[in-house]
Parts: structure tokens; C-alpha cells; sequence
């Protein structure tokens, strides 16, 4: 390929990328924007939080259950057409949303948003396969989980301000007008693999030379045994920190601490920074050592340092607050280099669905752990309510996060059994033997 070609190639697929990024940002922005309506959006149908909060959760058990097909359908199909017409089911959904009279059209509206949101994570990763060269799949896997959480703080603030100005039905209209924008353009401009632009120089197995049954692939990558260890240490290291920064997070402080709720946030907000900008960094790293496995166990005991110390260290409010928050954040970042592991593990026929399998399982850790946290501290408080509404100190709080450190150390005992990958050679040279024995 002489420099023109290449010039044009990485023109094409940095356009490509930005089209996918964008509606990944959007996505995460719906994800987390209920949060922000929840005042107006139970004010408008008459619902109570917990119908609110069934409403909200819809998005997250359709889109946890659609992984796996996702992943299927990116092995299969490809990137292009899943989340292009992913992102038009969940523009329209959002549409929905937007116009809903009743609650229960809200809700059909935030379940189309989760269905087609569901294609849009596993498309980007397997699109990030195909396009990028291997050496590089921790780094931009990491500028990818980077930006998306960035979709996830302008649902926060911003959107908050923009509230002054415009509606929630305005804002759901106009993401979703948006999602269908982006769905149409990335139907029409993305493809699967250089290849179908001509250009033969990528590390990508031809869908079209497939010819397996994807039930029996898909058995195969859940019978991979590489797989599991990174998924438990990823559950000790990034779910547990979700499922804390999405729920239990603040209120130990305001319980514990006194601190207002705004307040809180800022040890979260350190939290999810030290996340993106870690997954930034951790990526670039192991990318450039061209291992995999040391980050991963290091970001584990790092988990491990961090719940410990919010279990037992004698910290408070302030800067010791801050660093156990970040620390646990950074830790978190894990995910990126585990992202990398199994798609290096496998055959690149069935990384849409390893892929899917470790983020499905993330998602469904997060969801169980935050009950679990609530129901622990419920079983170990001796029932005091101020207006109905249960009251927590401190010691209700270190069983929860004695929990938390349990699952932390789990991953990280499975963290020394992930398999090291070399970022991608150890493949290469395997299928290298095999071509000249
Ligand atoms: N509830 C959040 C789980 C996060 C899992 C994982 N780290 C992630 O960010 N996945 C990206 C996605 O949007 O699916």
C-alpha cells in the first residue's frame, strides 16, 4: 500500500470511528439522563420512585440480556449494520419517550432505547478489532470507555443546566432525532473490515469464510476457559466500583460524614476521573510492554488495597476520602486490559461474543451487588427510620464494604490465573506454526 492509500485508509476509518463514538457518547447520556428527570418524569405519569425505578431499570435488563446477541450478531453479521440499525431502534425509542402520554408508552420508549443501545459497545469493540492494528487494541479500547463515560458526566451537569432551558421531552426528542441521524450514517459510511474497502492488510478473518454454526461458536467461547478468570477479576474490579459509585457511593458519605449530597458527589465524580483517565493509560501501557497479565493482577491488588482500606482504614472526609475513592476508580480501569485479554484469547470468528460475554457479566455482577450491599446493611441495622426512610452509620456501611473487599480479593486470586496473550502475538505465532507445520 503506497502512502496515499494509507493516508485515505486511516482517513476513512478515523470518520468511522468518530460516527461510532458519537452515538456510543449518546448512549451512555441516555443511559444515565433519567437520573436527572426523575422529579418531572414522576411528577408527569404520578408514579412512585419504585415504578419510576422500574421504568428506568428496563433499559438495563434489556440491554444486559441483549449482549450476548449482540455479540453474536457482530460476529456474524458485523458492526455496520448492527449498530446502525441499533441506533435507529433506540433514536426511535427515544422518540417514543419523548411523546409519551402514558407511563406505559414511556417505558415501551426506554426498552427500545436499551434494545438498540445493546448493539452499540460490543459493534464499536469488534469494529475496534477489525480497524485497529492489535498493538494498539488497549489504547483505543481505552480512548473508547474514556469517551463514553465522558457521554455519562454530560448527563450529569450539563444536562442540569440545559434543563433551564429546554424540557426532558425536548431533550429525549432531539437525542433521538440524532440516534436515527447517526444510525442512517453509520449504516451508509461504516464497513466491517478494510478489506471491504479494498485494503487487505488487517489481522481480520473474513466473515464470509465462516462457515461454523454460531450456537456451537457460542458454546465454544463459553467453554473457553481463558475467559473466566478475566470475567471474576473484572467483577472485582469494575463491577464492584459501578455498582458503588452507582448507588452506595454517596450516601456513605452524607450518612457517615455529613456531607451534603453535592458534596459527596465530588469523591464519585474522583472516582469515575481516576476510571478514564487510568483506562487511557493502562491501555497505552500494556500496549506498549506488549503484556497483558501484569496489569491486570496489578489492578486487582489495587482494588483489593482500596476496599481494605475503605473497610478498615481510619479515613475521613477529605483528602483520605478522595484517594480511597480514586484508587478504587483507578482500578476499575482494569476492564480495558481485560477487554484485550479475551479478544486475544480467541479466535477473532468469535470475539464480538467473548467480548459480549465478559461485558454481559460485568453488568449482571453490578446488578446484583447493589442489593446485595442494601440487603447486607438492612440485615445488620437494627431497623431505625426517620420518615419511613431507613438509617445507616458508618458500621451498617463496613459490612457492605466488606463485601466489597470479599469480591475484590476473589478477582484477584482469579487474576493469576488469566492467561497472558502478549497483546495479541501469542495468536499470531500460533497460527504461524500451524501454517508452516
Ligand atoms: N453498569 C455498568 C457496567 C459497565 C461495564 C463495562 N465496564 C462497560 O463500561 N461497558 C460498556 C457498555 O456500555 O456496555
Amino acid at each position: 500500500m503506497d502512502q496515499l492509500q494509507n493516508k485515505s485508509l486511516q482517513r476513512k476509518k478515523w470518520l468511522m470511528y468518530l460516527l461510532l463514538i458519537a452515538i456510543f457518547m449518546l448512549g451512555f447520556f441516555e443511559r444515565f439522563a433519567p437520573a436527572v428527570f426523575a422529579a418531572d418524569l414522576m411528577a408527569e405519569f404520578q408514579t412512585s420512585g419504585s415504578m419510576l425505578g422500574t421504568m428506568t431499570a428496563m433499559y438495563f435488563v434489556t440491554y444486559t440480556a441483549l449482549q450476548i446477541p449482540a455479540g453474536v450478531l457482530a460476529d456474524r453479521v458485523g458492526p455496520r449494520e448492527i449498530v446502525g440499525i441499533g441506533a435507529v431502534i433506540a433514536g426511535l425509542g427515544s422518540l417514543i419517550f419523548s411523546f409519551a402520554p402514558t407511563y406505559a408508552l414511556v417505558s415501551i420508549g426506554r426498552l427500545l432505547v436499551g434494545l438498540g443501545g445493546a448493539t452499540v459497545f460490543i459493534g464499536i469493540m469488534k469494529f475496534n478489532a477489525e480497524w485497529f492494528a492489535k498493538e494498539r487494541y488497549g489504547l483505543i479500547s481505552g480512548i473508547t470507555l474514556l469517551l463514553g463515560n465522558l457521554g455519562a458526566a454530560l448527563s450529569a451537569g450539563p444536562l442540569a443546566v440545559l434543563l433551564s432551558y429546554a424540557t426532558w421531552r425536548n431533550t429525549f426528542f432531539l437525542t433521538g432525532l440524532i440516534a436515527i441521524t447517526l444510525g442512517i450514517l453509520i449504516y451508509v459510511v461504516v464497513r466491517n473490515s478494510p478489506q471491504e474497502v479494498g485494503f487487505n492488510q488487517t489481522q481480520a478473518v473474513s466473515r464470509k469464510k465462516n462457515r461454523n454454526r454460531w450456537d456451537k461458536e457460542l458454546r465454544s467461547v463459553f467453554a473457553e476457559k481463558s475467559v473466566w478468570p478475566v470475567l471474576i477479576a473484572s467483577v472485582g474490579t469494575n463491577a464492584v466500583f459501578y455498582a458503588f459509585v452507582g448507588l452506595w457511593g454517596v450516601p456513605l458519605l452524607t450518612d457517615s460524614f455529613q456531607l451534603t449530597i453535592r458534596e459527596a458527589s465530588l469523591y464519585t465524580t474522583a472516582g469515575l476521573v481516576g476510571y478514564g483517565i487510568a483506562s487511557v493509560v493502562i491501555g497505552w501501557c500494556s500496549d506498549k510492554a506488549g503484556v497483558r497479565k501484569p496489569f491486570v493482577v496489578v489492578s486487582s491488588v489495587l482494588a483489593c488495597v482500596g476496599w481494605l482500606g475503605l473497610l478498615i482504614a481510619p479515613w475521613q472526609s477529605g483528602w483520605s476520602g478522595f484517594l480511597l475513592y480514586t484508587i478504587v476508580g483507578v482500578s476499575a480501569a482494569q476492564m480495558v486490559v481485560s477487554f484485550a485479554v479475551v479478544k486475544e484469547a480467541v479466535s477473532p470468528l468469535v470475539a464480538g461474543m467473548a467480548l459480549a460475554l465478559v461485558n454481559a457479566g460485568v453488568f449482571l455482577a453490578v446488578g446484583g451487588i447493589q442489593p446485595l450491599f442494601g440487603l447486607i446493611m438492612d440485615m445488620m441495622s437494627d431497623g431505625a427510620q426517620v420518615s419511613g426512610v431507613s438509617v445507616y452509620t458508618f458500621t451498617h456501611y463496613q459490612w457492605g464494604l466488606g463485601m466489597m473487599f470479599f469480591i475484590s480479593a476473589v478477582g484477584m486470586i482469579a487474576s493469576m490465573f488469566v492467561k497472558e496473550t502478549y497483546c495479541g502475538r501469542e495468536i499470531e505465532m500460533e497460527q504461524k506454526e500451524v501454517n508452516e507445520g
